[in-house]
């Protein structure tokens, strides 16, 4: 018999785990957690900022990951370091007293999104200077680094996940496992400025590009026409928005492109992009084609947020 954590986190990353598997990875890790074990500690702050079979609390998800933080978790304490200066590289030092440290955050400063500045009008499209810090950013890479898998897209044939060669970069798609309280700190800024709730989210991604690589002319809504879409779309709703943070500028070309408008967005680091993939009468809207150009050099990484109009039935 393996030991809680791992029953837990085996539960967690398997195909689409349902409630009763939630709840118990959820006690399974707070099991570990009171045994001392820092990962459990930083599983369950977590649990605690995502309101995982309980209600949300970044008070709560904060003194887990400082008992994470002095259990000796990496994560945690590079998380903490991040929400106390996040314009540093995390660099924990032995000596740290996490418990003061996470006394000194102020997290509600951490979802200030700052200043929209409009791009168009028809389609709204909107962008963020430094909507993300370079330090953050390079944290988000990090947690995709050695996880990626080729990027899928909606069959329109029959609304199952494929691979295309319409979008041939690779991507982590971030489940409830891969999650942790920075991912769900920077979803919270989204929604401030977006003004749409993270229930709405869907999970989150990370995309890279390496050269050659992108994503071809396409719209993120979902063709409410086409019968392949029927289930997802009564369940989840329509991608009404498409949120972008642009993590690093180390490539040349990568442009978001948007040829029905003439837009060619190129960013820096920790830039956003969004955009409504619908009219303010709900109706997708064609003028959103877009594609992900490919790095002529480097490699590019961008945090991908589609935002949905339903929430999902329990
Ligand atoms: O990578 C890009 O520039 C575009 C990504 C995109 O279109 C998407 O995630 O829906
Ligand atoms: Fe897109």
């Amino acid at each position: 018999m393996s030991d809680p954590f791992t029953q837990a986190m085996e539960l967690l990353l398997g195909d689409r785990p349902g409630r009763e598997e939630i709840e118990e990875a959820g006690r399974l890790f707070e099991r570990a957690s009171a045994e001392g074990n820092s990962e459990a500690s930083e599983r369950c702050a977590m649990f605690e900022a995502f309101g995982m079979a309980r209600p949300q609390s970044w008070t709560r998800a904060l003194d887990m990951l400082a008992l994470a933080a002095s259990q000796g978790s990496r994560c945690a304490q590079d998380q903490l370091l991040l929400f106390n200066d996040n314009e540093v590289d995390p660099n924990p030092v032995e000596e740290t007293d996490w418990v003061s440290l996470r006394a000194g955050i102020d997290i509600d400063a951490r979802m200030q999104p700052g200043e929209k500045v409009a791009l168009s009008e028809v389609p709204r499209v909107r962008t963020i200077k430094r909507f993300a810090t370079a330090p953050e950013c390079r944290f988000l890479i990090g947690l995709a680094s050695e996880r990626l898998v080729p990027a899928t897209v909606f069959s329109d044939a029959d609304g199952e996940q494929t691979h295309h060669q319409a979008r041939d970069n690779s991507y982590l798609v971030m489940r409830i496992g891969e999650m942790n309280v920075l991912t769900e700190v920077i979803r919270h800024r989204i929604s401030v400025a977006t003004k749409l709730p993270v229930p709405l989210f869907e999970p989150s991604q990370l995309l890279h590009y390496a050269v050659g690589e992108r994503f071809k002319p396409h719209h993120d809504f979902l063709d409410p026409a086409n019968e392949a879409y029927r289930d997802t779309l009564s369940r989840f709703g329509q991608r009404i928005a498409t949120f972008l943070i642009y993590l690093n500028d180390a490539y040349s070309g990568g442009e978001t492109s948007f040829p029905a408008i003439g837009l060619n967005f190129r960013a820096e680091t920790g830039d956003a992009l969004f955009f409504a993939n619908v009219t303010r009468e709900g109706a997708p809207d064609p003028r959103t084609l877009h594609a992900g150009r490919p790095p002529l050099s480097g490699e590019k990484w961008v945090f991908s947020q589609w935002i949905r109009d339903r929430f999902p039935a329990a």
